[in-house]
């Protein structure tokens, strides 16, 4: 590299914001809005050294790439395999273009149901966001992580944290009994290593989707009469996501980021009136801070030959 330095360099345009919608002959309307963000690793380094742009790709023309290629897709897709098809083109199309990141955050407009039925063209939001990040090269290795966010879960009992270390900055007492709230972020990766290893349908990366979510929740509440206990966030972020891993051999890992939004017992009391508000497992005081943070990625362990 010239003058004696090394540059890690890649370009491309965050935040494209594109909706599409599919309008079959029969059926209801679908629609989908995505956020895509491109990246473009590319050889284009006298742009950086020199005010040489003869090899940089616009990233105008990135935005532009999206809008073209929703249009193109004349048939309802995932946004997994509309960030492959981003991906694989950009990656054949530039001949200085290596590799492409594409990630896709959809919006989760739901169908409206009215008296039960399914409303041919009208949606509301619902609340988790479907991720995707699709990595690949120009030799078509790709790398697909999915992923959910915003994912609320709370149980009001079932849940408690004890035997832990306990030294002079500790205050927090034992308990079998108490709420436990958090908010998901999960991604996982599919191990299809190749474009040409990604199954054609019925595959669905969509279906995929909505069955790791209930994995990850129905693990998360156990039966419905009688739950599950929980020892720690620690343990049923483990349970949670070995259920996933023990449910579909396509995926190779997966990361859990659970928050443990504390509600807080309530206890109020005066001189005049020591009882105005004694704990009894009833009023909570709901918090969003300070909180606690547990993660992991769990994967599979190398089998022993
Ligand atoms: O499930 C929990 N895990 C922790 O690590 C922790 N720390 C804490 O204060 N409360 C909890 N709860």
């Amino acid at each position: 590299m010239a003058e004696g330095f090394k540059i890690d360099q890649r370009h491309g345009k965050s935040r494209v914001r594109v909706a599409r919608v599919w309008r079959p002959h029969s059926g209801g309307h679908v629609m989908v809005e995505w956020e895509v963000d491109v990246s473009l690793f590319s050889d284009c380094l006298p742009s950086y050294t020199s005010d040489d742009n003869s090899s940089i790709v616009a990233t105008d023309s990135m935005k532009n790439t999206v809008y073209g290629k929703a249009k193109e897709c004349t048939e309802e897709l995932t946004l997994e395999r509309f960030a492959l098809l981003l991906a694989r083109h950009f990656t054949t199309y530039y001949p200085q273009v290596t590799g492409a990141i594409v990630s896709i955050v959809e919006k989760p407009w739901e169908r409206v149901l009215i008296d039960g039925k399914p409303h041919s063209h009208g949606f509301k939001l619902g609340s988790e966001l479907h991720t995707t990040e699709v990595t690949m090269k120009k030799c078509g290795a790709v790398n697909i992580i999915s992923g959910l966010k915003n994912l609320s879960l709370l149980k009001t009992t079932q849940s408690g944290f004890e035997g832990f270390v306990r030294d002079k900055y500790t205050l927090l007492p034992d308990t079998r009994e108490r709420i436990v709230a958090t908010e998901v972020t999960s991604s996982w990766r599919y191990k299809f290593a190749n474009i040409s290893q990604i199954p054609p349908a019925p595959f669905c990366f969509r279906q995929r989707y909505n069955e790791v979510k209930k994995v990850l929740s129905d693990t998360f509440f156990g039966p419905v009469d009688t739950g599950v206990y929980s020892p720690s966030v620690q343990n049923t972020l483990y349970l949670m996501a070995t259920a996933v891993l023990n449910r579909f051999q396509e995926i190779e890992w997966v990361h859990l980021r659970m928050p443990n939004l504390h509600f807080l017992p309530v206890n109020m009391s005066s001189k005049e009136n020591p009882n105005m508000v004694k704990f009894a497992d009833d009023v909570y005081l709901p918090t969003s801070e300070p909180h606690g943070t547990i993660q992991a990625t769990i994967s599979r362990a190398m089998s022993k030959l």
